[in-house]
């Protein structure tokens, strides 16, 4: 079923598919993941798993991009409930922007009340390397400045405010946590902060775009977590989202390089690994009522 173009979801629909999910499963979890290109490995660390693939979920679209395999898998990591999508929906993928974010919405439903969020992204920053991790503390949204933010259309009150602020979108205690626990695992040299900016893909980004988005202020560059980070602020999860640098955006004219997917998934094979120890290290220390130990 697609969203009325007008109305997207209604709140039933989204408690009924949350609901479908519940039955099934019998855990709410109050952590909820999702996982970049090439990153899914994460929910494969959940122990007493229940795995819905997103063709049988009620309402839920379809993973379409290699790298993004399509199954929600409920369980706990660290002894925490967490419910973890292993893969996500981008603009690109055709469907309405509601549909894409329609997973935030089952997510508060569900109980979820702070969201870690993974991607992957071009690093346009000139100090960030291949296989850096940043810690997204801002974002520019070029398809919402255009026009198109999934919170458009009726708004409903009971998932939250007509005009929510952005100034605080991504959590500043979990930056910290973040930046402290990637501190103990010894990933100093490798993490960095910075703002991510959106585009509506699929094409990569010209040199000329890749010039001005460095001009606006954007240290990397992707094309997905923002739409779900503004559906699940509107609702009142907590968020962190973190990029990982899979490839460095062309910006000279000089340059060989191309951007493409296959050193994207490469990227995230290789740095898969430390990325899975750094959620789920957080994902130990946050607290149910969202304090940190
Ligand atoms: O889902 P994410 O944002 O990690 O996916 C990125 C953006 C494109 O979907 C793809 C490009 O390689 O990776
Ligand atoms: N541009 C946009 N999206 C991306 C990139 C990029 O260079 N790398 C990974 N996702």
């Amino acid at each position: 079923m697609f969203p009325d173009a007008n109305t997207g979801y209604t709140y039933e629909d989204c408690k009924a598919t949350a609901d479908w999910l519940l039955t099934q499963t019998g855990l709410s979890p109050l952590v909820g993941i999702v996982c970049g290109s090439g990153l899914g490995g994460l929910a494969d660390l959940l122990k007493d798993q229940v795995v819905f693939n997103y063709k049988d979920i009620p309402n839920f679209p379809q993973s379409t991009v290699h790298g993004h395999a399509g199954r929600l898998v409920f369980g706990t990591l660290k002894g925490r409930a967490c419910v973890c999508m292993q893969g996500r929906f981008h603009l690109y993928e055709g469907y309405p922007i509601q549909k894409i974010t329609l997973p935030m919405r089952i997510f508060k439903l569900l109980g979820v009340e702070t969201v870690l969020m993974t991607n992957a992204a071009g690093g346009l920053n000139q100090d960030f390397k291949v296989g850096d991790v940043m810690i997204i503390k801002d974002h520019l949204n070029m398809p919402g400045l255009a026009g198109n933010n999934p919170l458009s259309g009726p708004n409903d009150e009971r998932f939250g405010v007509r005009f929510p602020c952005m100034s605080d979108a991504y959590d500043r205690e979990l930056q910290q946590l973040a930046l402290d626990v990637g501190q103990d695992l010894g990933y100093g040299d490798f993490l960095r902060e910075g703002v991510y900016c959106v585009l509506g893909g699929p094409s990569f980004e010209t040199i000329a775009e890749c010039r001005m988005l460095s001009k606006l202020g954007a240290d990397a560059v992707g094309m997905s977590t923002v739409h779900e980070v503004i559906v699940a602020r509107h609702c009142g999860m907590r968020v962190l989202a973190l990029s990982l640098i899979t490839n460095q955006a062309v910006m000279d004219y000089d340059s060989e390089e191309k951007a493409n997917h296959e050193e994207v998934l490469e990227t995230g094979k290789q740095r898969a690994e430390q990325l899975e120890r750094l959620i789920s290290t957080m994902v130990a220390r946050i607290e149910h009522n969202n304090n940190y130990v």
